[in-house]
């Protein structure tokens, strides 16, 4: 699933400055320095303007996402992604909704992009791939898209659609589990998508392969990020964000199988592979998310007493190579960040969340450790049904349910569509677009909050779509 956005501003020749945030750090992985510039508010004819004639690339730290940054503190490393084509728009004015802290929080007469009467922000019409893939990410996936086309007027944006092809299904009627059309649309045409699920298969079948592991590779989507939390009403305050990253480690796919030489038998052996530069970079965003998530919880004034923490998790006392980089790595990005960093090894990690989860802000894993985490941080929260992720790169966010294609209930219409209207909001929050975000998880946790109009995971009687209708009309 893709996005592409295009501005309708205006479009000027001449390639202008880039326009100037409140603060804006350079961030160079070859070198590991961070060069912090201030620079004062931009006018919107700046921002239009640069708009216009970005390519979008290397100005990744232009956005309302520094608005906060403190002079003095490194708060900012590598971006939660703001490409230059996407409109900043001014902060949620109540900076409580947002699950990650990717938007800004708003402080009076701070705004950094100026919205109002004298200087309306420019529409935007946006395009966005959908990839429903196999079993209920069909009919979830629908549910995200009514969500964007039901978002009021007052947000500014407008949607187009383009449907891809990808998953098990696809790959029994085309022989290609992620045909070309779907990934040449996605990195030609669109920087953001929404992907259901697919079935992969727990047996190997000739010529398949994840058609969303490899997306995540070939669009460089390097981090997925995946709160997990209860409403307001739920006693039990879980509130956390899993930062996963999400294109090594065992996922590389380089297994081999062989016959073992004393004749015993066969023997199977995977590649894990842990680089420096993904866990860098991994852990900067999990100290990133820690920042913002803290200045949100400070402006809403829930909670300036948890301090902002960041839980490595590994299992270096094992694999003290692998997960061994990944811990000393992350370490090492985590120090530019005002956060407390902590550290825990990944079984006795599990132990915990499930015995306090309520203690955990930000936790950061390699790949598979951070899907199980999520998986089981799901049930916490009562269902699976309920966690979204976003996958995030540079240039590129794709929504998408933590949850698989669910052959138990597909076709039956009772699949949980939250996850994958909290993954849309997720990914809007991730594009910069903070106030429709905000809109979207307002109504969600409005219908969790009442508690009438549920799914059967969630102990409730409704239908998918009644559960949609239900989160619409509330926006
Ligand atoms: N990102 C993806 O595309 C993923 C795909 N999968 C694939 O999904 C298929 C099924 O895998 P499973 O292990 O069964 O995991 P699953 O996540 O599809 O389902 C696990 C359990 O959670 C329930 N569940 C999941 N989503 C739900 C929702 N929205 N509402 C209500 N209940 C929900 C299911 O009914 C099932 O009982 C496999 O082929 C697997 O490879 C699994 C995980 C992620
Ligand atoms: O079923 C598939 O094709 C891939 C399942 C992906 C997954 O579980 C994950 O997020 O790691």
């Amino acid at each position: 699933m893709t996005m592409a956005i295009r501005s309708v501003g205006d479009v000027h020749s001449r390639k202008p400055e880039p326009p100037p945030a409140r603060a804006s750090l350079l961030w160079s992985w070859q070198t590991h320095t961070i060069h912090s510039k201030w620079i004062t508010k931009p006018s919107l004819t700046q921002v239009k303007e640069y708009q216009a004639t970005s390519t979008g690339v290397g100005w990744l730290l232009l956005h309302i996402f520094f608005q906060n940054s403190t002079p003095g503190n490194i708060t900012t490393l590598q971006t939660l992604r703001s490409n230059a084509k996407h409109r900043p728009k001014s902060a949620h004015p109540s900076g409580q909704n947002g699950n990650c802290g990717a938007h800004a929080v708003s402080q009076p007469g701070k705004e950094l992009w100026p919205v109002g009467p004298d200087q309306p922000a420019p529409p935007l019409l946006q395009e966005r791939g959908l990839i429903a893939g196999d079993g209920i990410g069909r009919e979830v996936v629908p549910a995200g898209r009514r969500a964007l086309e039901a978002l009021p007027a007052s947000v500014g944006l407008k949607f187009d659609f383009v449907n891809l092809d990808a998953g098990f299904e696809t790959f029994e009627r085309t022989g290609a589990a992620l045909p070309n059309v779907t990934l040449e649309t996605l990195k030609t045409e669109c920087d953001g998508a929404l992907f259901g699920a697919v079935g992969s298969p727990t047996h190997a079948v000739k010529g398949y392969s994840s058609p969303i592991v490899a997306l995540r590779k070939k669009l460089s989507l390097y981090a997925n990020v995946r709160p997990v939390k209860t409403v307001r009403s739920n006693p039990r305050r879980i509130d956390m964000v899993i930062v996963r990253e999400n294109t090594e480690d065992l996922y590389v796919k380089e297994e081999r199988t062989f016959d073992a030489e004393d004749g015993s038998g066969k023997v199977a052996e995977a590649i894990k592979r842990i680089t420096e530069r993904a866990s860098f970079r991994i852990a900067s965003m999990a100290g990133e998310i820690a920042v913002r998530r803290h200045k949100v919880r400070q402006a809403s004034g829930a909670g300036s007493a948890r301090e902002p923490t960041v839980t490595i998790t590994h299992k270096s006392n094992v694999l003290s190579q692998t997960d061994g980089l990944f811990r000393t790595t992350a370490n090492v990005a985590l120090a530019n960040y005002p956060v407390t960093v902590e550290e825990q090894i990944v079984d006795s990690m599990v132990y915990k969340l499930f015995r306090q989860p309520e203690t955990y802000d930000v936790i950061v894993a390699p790949n598979l450790y951070g899907d199980l985490l999520s998986d089981g941080a799901a049930a916490l929260v009562g269902s699976l049904g309920l966690v979204p992720s976003a996958n995030v790169g540079d240039s590129f966010v794709m929504g998408e349910p933590c949850h698989g294609s669910a052959p138990d209930i597909m076709g039956q219409n009772i699949a949980n569509p939250v996850a994958t209207l909290r993954s849309t909001a997720l990914m809007l929050e991730f594009m910069n677009e903070e106030e429709a975000a905000a809109k979207l998880y307002t109504a969600i946790d409005a219908n969790l909050e009442e508690g009438k109009i549920l799914s059967p995971d969630l102990g409730g009687k409704a239908k998918t779509d009644e559960v949609v209708e239900d989160i619409l009309k509330r926006l």
